[in-house]
């Protein structure tokens, strides 16, 4: 069995034995040529997939390890007979964080204040769900937004002129360009126009579903307006002008972390195995990942318990940042993209920073002490997702 697969999907080696050749390619170079004569295709987000690739292959097994599929020909690989699995949910706690850390970059300034606000989560699948379901915890009021499925209990759905209005509006809906509810341009100029300039708009979903130029002419007249941009129209040449006016710009890395890469893996490996009726290893890829008790990245914690001048609200941000922070990477990623972009080398900057930043993380990998915390604050770090220990 021959199996092509984009070369940075996590711990794919080393799987596979002696009958299955692997051969690993980067995503945006995998060709016609490289699955002609493939029987599986396991891809991220940056390989278009469909009948121009695919036709006359005999791929007969498509794995994505991301949530989103718009990069893929779903009707014509059904018409095809063709195999899909994706990693839906596998990312869903990393943006969880992504969200969580963009408010306390706000937190942390003394602008905003999460437990006075309503949040609007908009698309509420395996991301927004696990959202609502965090903020709720934190104890930070939230609505709901989805017009295709209601699935989370105990918060109210609301329709989305209703929705943008809230203190903070979240988006997580995948992109589609058909039906009454398609979510391409969904916050056009009209939409975003009757945002609040105190609203704070996060885009987490996909970069399509803002009208860049419309965000654009919103953030020159209004330049207070609060935006938090992960995903772009035109990746990977995301509009530079664009980046300099956002509160924070990440090249699509809120899902990016240790823990949801080998989920995501998990998730294709058992697609896999289920299409070509193989058993499902009983342990997927590896994995002993070391916890983060004593990584300097915490060596913030002592100062956390010492610093009496802080507020419960302040220190929460900064324990929250102290694991992730979109500011210092939006810096980096700006610095870096706008010295590119006079080279026309921004993409390559976009998909390396990509790379680069896949090495974070999650809360859970970090245990602190209990006692070193009020325990409103405690409360809070374990609402969030890290660890408390006695
Ligand atoms: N930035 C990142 O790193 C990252 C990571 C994961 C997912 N994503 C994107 O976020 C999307 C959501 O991820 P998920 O795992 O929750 O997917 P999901 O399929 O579980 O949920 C998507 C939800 O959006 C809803 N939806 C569709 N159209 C809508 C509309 N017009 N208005 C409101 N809701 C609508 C659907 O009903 C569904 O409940 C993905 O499709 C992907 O494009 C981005
Ligand atoms: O849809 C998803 O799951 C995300 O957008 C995912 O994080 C994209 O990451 P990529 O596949 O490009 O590495």
């Amino acid at each position: 069995m021959k199996i092509v697969a984009d070369e940075n999907i996590l711990a794919l080696d080393g799987w596979f034995g002696k009958k299955v050749t692997l051969q690993l390619v980067p995503g945006r170079e995998i060709n016609a040529d490289h699955v002609k004569d493939a029987d599986a295709l396991l891809v991220r987000s940056i390989t278009r997939v469909n009948a121009a690739l695919l036709e006359g292959s005999a791929v007969q097994f498509v794995g994505t390890a991301t949530s989103g599929t718009d990069h893929l020909d779903l009707d014509w690989l059904a018409q095809q007979g063709i195999s899909v699995a994706d990693a839906a949910g596998a990312n869903a706690n990393a943006v969880v964080e992504y969200v969580l850390a963009s408010l306390a970059t706000l937190i942390r300034d003394d602008a905003f204040d999460p437990w006075q606000c309503r949040v609007a989560v908009i698309g509420v699948g395996h991301v927004g769900g696990a959202l609502i379901r965090r903020l709720q915890g934190l104890g930070i009021d939230c609505v709901a937004c989805d017009p295709l499925q209601q699935i989370v209990v105990n918060v109210d759905y609301v329709p989305l002129d209703e929705a943008l209005q809230a203190d903070v509006v979240c988006l997580h809906t995948p992109l589609t360009h058909d039906g009454k509810h398609a979510t391409w341009h969904m916050l056009d100029r009209e939409r975003l126009s009757a945002l609040r300039p105190e609203t704070v708009l996060i885009n987490a979903g996909r970069g399509e579903v803002i009208a860049t130029d419309a965000l654009l002419e919103l953030l020159q007249r209004v330049p207070e307006q609060n935006v938090f941009l992960d995903v772009w129209e035109n990746e990977p040449s995301p509009s530079l002008a664009l980046l300099r006016q956002v509160t924070a710009g990440t090249p699509h890395i809120a899902g990016y972390s240790v823990e949801a890469k080998l989920a995501a893996s998990r998730c294709v490996l058992t697609g896999l195995c289920r299409h070509f009726n193989k058993k499902i290893p009983a342990v997927m890829p590896p994995v002993n990942l070391p916890l983060i008790v004593h990584d300097e990245r915490f060596s913030i914690e002592p100062r956390v318990a010492g610093d009496a001048g802080r507020t419960d609200q302040q220190l929460f941000a900064d324990m929250v940042l102290a694991s992730f922070s979109p500011a210092r990477v939006s810096q980096r990623f700006t610095g870096l993209y706008q010295r590119a972009a006079a080279d026309n080398n921004g993409a390559q900057v976009f998909d390396s920073l990509r790379r680069e930043l896949a090495e974070r993380r999650e809360f859970s990998a970090c245990h602190l002490h209990a006692a070193a915390y009020s325990p409103q604050l405690a409360g809070w770090l374990h609402a969030a997702g890290f660890v408390l220990q006695a």
